[in-house]
């Protein structure tokens, strides 16, 4: 059966190969697993240790309509994930669950920071969870699920311990790090504010996205391109408010927004996590629809799988419903991701040209 045949459902948008640009570590554990390493650590403050309830208590208090009492509940994800033990369980689990809904390329992104509280070092961290990913990676192909996946190194804005982070970055550029980023409460903490650790990436060629655009407005997406040079946007859907609507349905696009449609900017729409946070009031009333229809750049992507209840297929699927998206727009999407991420160039032509085209162009 042709792909334009099969009914759009969760099952079958399972089946065709996705790409997730934006997915946090720390915000995608099963609940299971979070109660399961915190009786092996030691941890004792989870809000209960029952494995339902957990789960909709992530999603309840992340439910808050700011972005910073929904950080609160990293505290908890954060908390059981400071042993290698733990590191090395938490990524392989991850890396399988995303390669058991069909992603076929992920990059998911942590701070290494925040898993060096017990005296583990931040190479140890990385190492461990490089070591995670590579389990995971091979447990989904004996599956049958072939999935790759890409690690980017989050600095913490209210931390200032960016440029070091950088550095641990390029270090392990070989190892699978293929970027950084840098993550946290937006409001208050501009990303100029870690401008050397910019610096010290663009003079090593590497690459770097910067969450911006989301609890905070242009002026966020204006200093993470124009001054620290960031090559994609976390999110990024304020956007919109450098584009005004015409009496005739049309568009005009401020300069600022040009230049991020202009220069093919990828912004790494995460719609479930921006309802949770404030930043957009249903998926129906989300921003994506117009900046689709204005053809940005946009990418779809889960943030927190364990914090929003979603997965990459279930985004699509819910964007689908409300915008009547079909497969060729699926497809679209998972180009748009597959272009920028921080993949080499051959090999990302190779997952374009060998994996989604002829995924999307027949079911099996
Ligand atoms: O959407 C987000 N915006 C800003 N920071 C975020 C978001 N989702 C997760 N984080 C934070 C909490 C995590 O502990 C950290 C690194 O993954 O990144
Ligand atoms: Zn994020």
């Amino acid at each position: 059966m042709s792909v334009e045949n099969t009914p759009l459902t969760l099952d079958s948008i399972r089946r065709v190969p996705k790409v997730l640009l934006h997915d946090h570590l720390d915000g995608g554990l099963r609940p299971g697993t979070v109660i399961e390493l915190a009786d092996a650590i030691g941890y004792d403050a989870l809000p209960t240790h029952d494995v339902g309830e957990l789960g909709r208590w992530f999603r309840d208090a992340a439910d808050s309509g700011s972005l910073e009492s929904y950080l609160e509940t990293f505290a908890h994800t954060c908390g059981v994930m400071q042993t290698e033990e733990a590191l090395v369980r938490v990524a392989a689990e991850c890396a399988e669950d995303l390669a058991a809904d069909g992603v076929v390329y992920a990059e998911v992104r942590y701070a290494p920071e925040l898993f060096a509280e017990r005296g583990l070092s931040l190479d140890a961290v990385v190492e461990a969870v490089q070591a995670g990913f590579a389990e995971g990676e091979r447990r989904a192909a004996e599956q049958g699920k072939i999935i790759r996946m890409g690690t980017l190194l989050c600095a913490m804005r209210q931390h200032a311990r960016a440029l070091e982070i950088a550095e641990v970055a390029v270090r392990h550029r070989d190892a699978g790090v293929v970027g950084f980023d840098i993550a946290g409460p937006e409001a208050g903490f501009p990303p100029t504010r870690n401008l050397d650790a910019f610096e010290y990436l663009r003079t090593n060629n590497a690459h770097f996205t910067i969450h911006a655009g989301e609890a905070f407005g242009l002026a966020s997406i204006w200093e993470a391109i124009q001054y620290c040079g960031a090559e994609r946007l976390g999110h990024g859907v304020r956007i919109v408010d450098d584009l005004k609507a015409n009496l005739d349905g049309t568009h005009q696009l401020g300069r600022l927004a040009a230049y991020v449609r202009d220069r093919r900017i990828p912004l790494e729409i995460c719609p479930s996590s921006n309802i949770q946070t404030g930043a957009a009031r249903s998926i129906a009333d989300h921003p994506i629809g117009l900046l689709a229809k204005l053809r940005f750049r946009v990418t779809v992507n889960t943030d927190n799988r364990l914090m929003s209840g979603c997965t990459m297929s279930s985004e699509f699927a819910a964007l689908a419903e409300a915008f009547g998206y079909g497969w060729a727009d699926l497809q679209w999407f998972t180009i748009n991701a597959m272009k920028s991420a921080f993949l080499d160039f051959d090999q990302r032509l190779d997952l374009i040209n060998n994996v989604i085209k002829p995924g999307y162009a027949a079911l099996v």
